[in-house]
Formats: structure tokens, sequence, C-alpha cells
């Protein structure tokens, strides 16, 4: 028997002797020829809601199950405080690095990328050269690789943390890439399993809410590649205790490695299987039913193409249903100041107004931040709010600029102006009506976006599996392609798609009704100003 297919075997027989019960509808398959690595097919038809498989708690692998905490049990409350990536990478490197095969989740180990080297490439972008990032240009997803941040997590964990803090001597010699390989290994297999109950309740009633919900638990979506919630932390050189965090039970889920439940493959459109928690096993129930022969499929969570290739190293071939293309706040910016009077510096000093108004709300749910990096154009022709809110107030912004200088006004004038300006676009975006103005520059900015794109970007998906990195690059690059297309198409986008019918006025109707009520000692200090520039 060749050893990928021994592997797969001795893993199933240790999952039934760690107590995991699995259907006879299901098996674990080889599906290296189509570049999925291990899949989970059905070899019956199976309906909707079946148990495919029920797992313990005792069989996975966090911070509280581990041999690390077996071996050393006075460090179980400093692993729970370290933080649930810090905490699972320590623990997972325990298990490969010192226990090796004493590990009693070898034959779990043995069918995952980290000890099966000949059978799986890790793929995700952290392990692209900067040559081969350079073919997904201009995706944004470059600016959320997050090489540096990892490794400066990295440089907390080792030494300080491993050795110093934890006294594993047992790891000494650990090098980045190993980092970098079991890092990986947690971002495309490791679930945020919710703790039972009673646990949460022990620590902390205020979690009561969130330990009753009954989502489903997916493959985790968490960002540690990118030092996500400690990267500001761990830019300073931190003292012996600021390495410590909340305790991790009180977040009422714990980051762990779920065997069997991270052997499904996922699929944007095919997803047909989900992993829900009970009191006390993991079960894996169909969510619809599934032929005999096809594969179950998990969902990794509503994520475009350069989401999967970056967290999961693959991309769906012919696009994501979730797929977007991003358009940068720099871009809107350069537009605005190649096509009209506004001035870099202005824009600037109005984005900071614009965060200063919705920081100002009272409300926080009704907080509309409209200045952000960049901005989704969804595949589906559906663009974020804060997209139109932008453009709509910039291209009111100009037109206004032109006869009132709103740049030579005081600051406290142009901030008026201004606030009255996005009020104003608030209402008219509310009640469903945009200006022609923005229209135009709606189009001429997903033109200019567009038209970074390299031209492979606008072909159609080709046929077959995109495996190769080059490959992938494309597909990512044709799913962005595609979406901002897709948006740039004013009629289907705003008349006839999912974000409702929207209708269009001319811009001097709002521009008078946004200049006539202005105070009276604010056109006076405008006539100031602008005589001083004339
Ligand atoms: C949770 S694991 C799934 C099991 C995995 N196929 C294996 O052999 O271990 C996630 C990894 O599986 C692969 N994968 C998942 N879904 C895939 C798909 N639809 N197409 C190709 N590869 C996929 C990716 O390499 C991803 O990082």
């Amino acid at each position: 028997m060749p050893k990928f297919d021994e592997d797969s075997q001795k893993f199933t027989t240790w999952l039934e002797s760690s107590g995991v019960t699995i259907s006879p509808k299901i098996a674990i398959v080889d599906l290296r020829d189509q570049h999925q690595g291990r899949a989970v097919v059905a070899v019956e038809d199976i309906d909707a809601d079946e148990v495919l498989y029920s797992i313990p708690r005792s069989s996975l692998i966090n911070v509280t199950n581990c041999s690390l905490v077996d071996d050393h049990p006075h460090l179980k409350e400093k692993l729970q405080k370290l933080g649930h990536w810090e905490g699972l990478i320590t623990v997972l490197l325990y298990e490969l690095k010192a226990k090796k095969e004493n590990s009693k989740w070898l034959p779990y180990f043995n069918v995952l990328p980290i000890n099966d080297k000949e059978n799986y490439q890790l793929n995700q972008l952290v392990h692209w050269s900067d040559e081969e990032l350079k073919s997904l240009e201009p995706s944004l997803v470059l600016e959320r690789v997050g090489k540096d941040d990892s490794l400066q997590m990295f440089n907390k964990l080792y030494p300080r943390i491993i050795i110093e803090e934890l006294g594993l001597n047992e790891l000494e010699g650990i090098t980045t890439e190993d980092l970098y390989n079991v890092a990986s290994l947690i971002m495309s297999y490791s679930f945020d399993v919710q703790l039972p109950k009673e646990n949460v309740e022990e620590e902390d009633e205020s979690q009561d809410e969130e330990g009753d919900e009954e989502e489903d638990l997916e493959v985790d979506d968490d960002d540690v590649l990118e030092g996500n919630e400690d990267s500001e932390e761990q830019e300073e050189v931190a003292e012996p205790d600021d390495i410590y965090k909340d305790d991790i039970e009180n977040d009422g889920a714990v980051k762990s490695m779920v065997p069997l439940a991270d052997t499904l493959n996922a699929d944007t459109t095919l997803h047909n299987a989900s992993l829900n928690h009970s009191e006390g096993d993991l079960i894996m129930k169909s969510i619809k039913p599934i032929k005999k022969g096809e594969q179950v499929y998990n969902s990794y969570f509503d994520h475009p193409n350069s989401e999967i290739l970056r967290r999961y190293g693959y991309v769906e071939s012919q696009g994501s249903s979730h797929d977007f293309g991003e358009v940068p706040l720099s871009l809107i910016k350069s537009y605005f100041v190649n096509n009209t009077n506004l001035t870099g510096e202005f824009l600037d000093q109005i984005f900071s107004i614009l965060n200063d108004i919705s920081e100002s709300m009272e409300d926080v749910d009704e907080q509309v931040e409209i200045v952000l990096d960049s901005y989704d154009c969804y595949k589906s022709r559906e663009v974020i709010t804060e997209l139109v809110f932008i453009v709509q107030v910039l291209s009111v912004i100009s037109e206004i600029n032109k006869e009132e200088h709103l740049d030579t006004l005081n600051d406290e004038a142009r901030q008026k102006q201004i606030n009255r300006i996005f009020q104003k676009c608030y209402q008219l975006i509310e009640g469903k009506k945009l200006t022609n103005n923005f229209k135009s520059n709606f189009q001429k900015i997903l033109q200019t976006r567009l038209e970074q794109y390299p031209e492979v970007a606008a072909l159609p998906y080709e046929d077959g599996v995109a495996f190769t990195r080059r490959k992938m690059a494309e597909v990512v690059l044709k799913s962005e392609y595609q979406s901002l297309k897709n948006c740039s198409d004013i009629t289907e986008t705003f008349q006839n798609g999912k974000m409702g019918k929207f209708g269009f006025i001319d811009d001097g109707k709002l521009i008078r009704n946004i200049t006539k009520k202005r105070p009276a000692e604010e056109s006076n200090v405008s006539k100031k100003k602008k005589k001083k520039v004339q």
C-alpha cells in the first residue's frame, strides 16, 4: 500500500481508538491528482442533517489538552494567558519538536503538511518569494501578507517566552522556518472551538451569551500571520509581564487543532457540511443531501479568492462566490487631484474632518466611517456603502469648491460646511438618490482601477485546476478584475442589482440645497477669504 494511503489508514485507526465515531457513509480519500490532498467523500447517499462524525474534546490539541500540559502541569495557567496564537504555536512545537515520535497525536501529524513535505506544499502567501508576490500586483492582498508582523511575533515567542519564561529547554534550537510552518498549519487547519458553557461560567459569567450561540464552527479565520490583535504591543520591547493577555478561557473559545474536522476541504459554492459544537463532542453534520461519490465540503468563511490564497494556499479556479476587488483610498485621492480642483493637501484635510465627523456622532451604532484604506466591490455587483458615500461627498465638495474655495475657509467654517455636505449626502443616499457627477466619477474611478490590472486579468477563467503559484495569482487577479468590472456597470449596480434602484439627480439641485442654508457668518468668512486669494 502506498505510504500516503497507509498514513490515512493509520490516522483512521487512531481516530477510532481516540473515541471519534465516524459514519460508515463517508471515507477519507486521496485527491492529490486534483491538487486537493486528502478529502472526505460520501460512499453512500447522505441526507441533510446527518451526523458524519463526532469528535470528543479529548482528541483536540489546544492549550488545555496537550502533551505540554501533561508533562508540565504548572505551565497550564501561563499558557492560557499567552494568547490564542502564541499558546497553540507553543503547544504544537512541543508536540512536534520535543515529543516527536512519542506524541500521542503522531498518526494525526503524519497526515498533515507539517510532517509530509513530500505530498504537501505550503502555498499560503507568507511562503511566497518577493518575486512570486509581484505576480499578484495590483491586488491589495499584498498589503496583508504580514511577513514582518509574523516575524515580530516569532521573535517574541522564541527565545523569550518559550525558553526564558516557560523554561522549555527541550525546544532550544527551533528555527524561524519551524515557527512559520506551525503558524501556517494553524492558519489553514485550526478551529476556534467554543468551550462548554459550564467552563465559561466558572471563569466569567459575562461570557454566557457567547457560550450560548449555536453558530457553526469554521476553520479559523483569525489573522496571526498579520500579528492582528497584538501588533502594536509587539513593537515594544515588552517586559516579562506584558507577554500575558487575558485568560484564553475567558474568551469562551480556544484555538484548537481538530483531527478529522480539518480533513474536509472547502468550497464556497459546494459547501455541504458544518461542524457544530455541543456540550461534549464536536459534531460534523451534513447541511444538505450529499450524493454517493460527492465530496464533503466545509466552509472556511466568506472569503474572496485573494484571502483563500493568503490563508489556505489555494484558489477556486472559477472564482469564489465571495469575490471582490478593492479600490484603494489613494486611488480615489489621486483621481480627485487629477480631475478636479481639489489638491492632495486639501483632500487630506477633508479625510481628517470626515473622520472627526463620524467620531463625533453620539450614537455609536449610527457612526459612519467613510474614510477607509480601501473599498470592496463585489462580484455580485454590490459595493460597500462607504465607497458610494465617499465618492458622493467628494463629488459635491469638488463642485462647491469651484465657487466657494472651501480650502480657503477658516478651520471652523470649513468643518461646518463639510459636515453639512456629509449630512446632506447621507440623506441623499438614504433616500436612494445619487448625483450625476457621482455617476461619472464613480465610473472613472473604477475604470482607473481596472486599468491597473495586467491584460491576463481581463481574460475568462481557464478550465482545469489552477495549482501553480503563477496560475493561482492569475486567478486572483481575474476574480478581482471581474468583480470590479461588474460593479463598474452603473445601471446594473445602481439600478437593477442587489443594491436597489437609485435615482440620479442634477448636482446643482443638491448643491443649492446645501449652500442656501449656510449660516450667514460662514458666508462672510468665505467671502473675505475669497477676496484674499483673488
Ligand atoms: C483544513 S485542510 C483540508 C484537508 C487537506 N486537503 C489535507 O489534505 O490535509 C485545508 C487545506 O486543504 C487544501 N484545500 C482545502 N480546500 C481546497 C479546495 N477546494 N481545493 C484545493 N485545496 C483545498 C488547502 O491546501 C488548505 O490549506
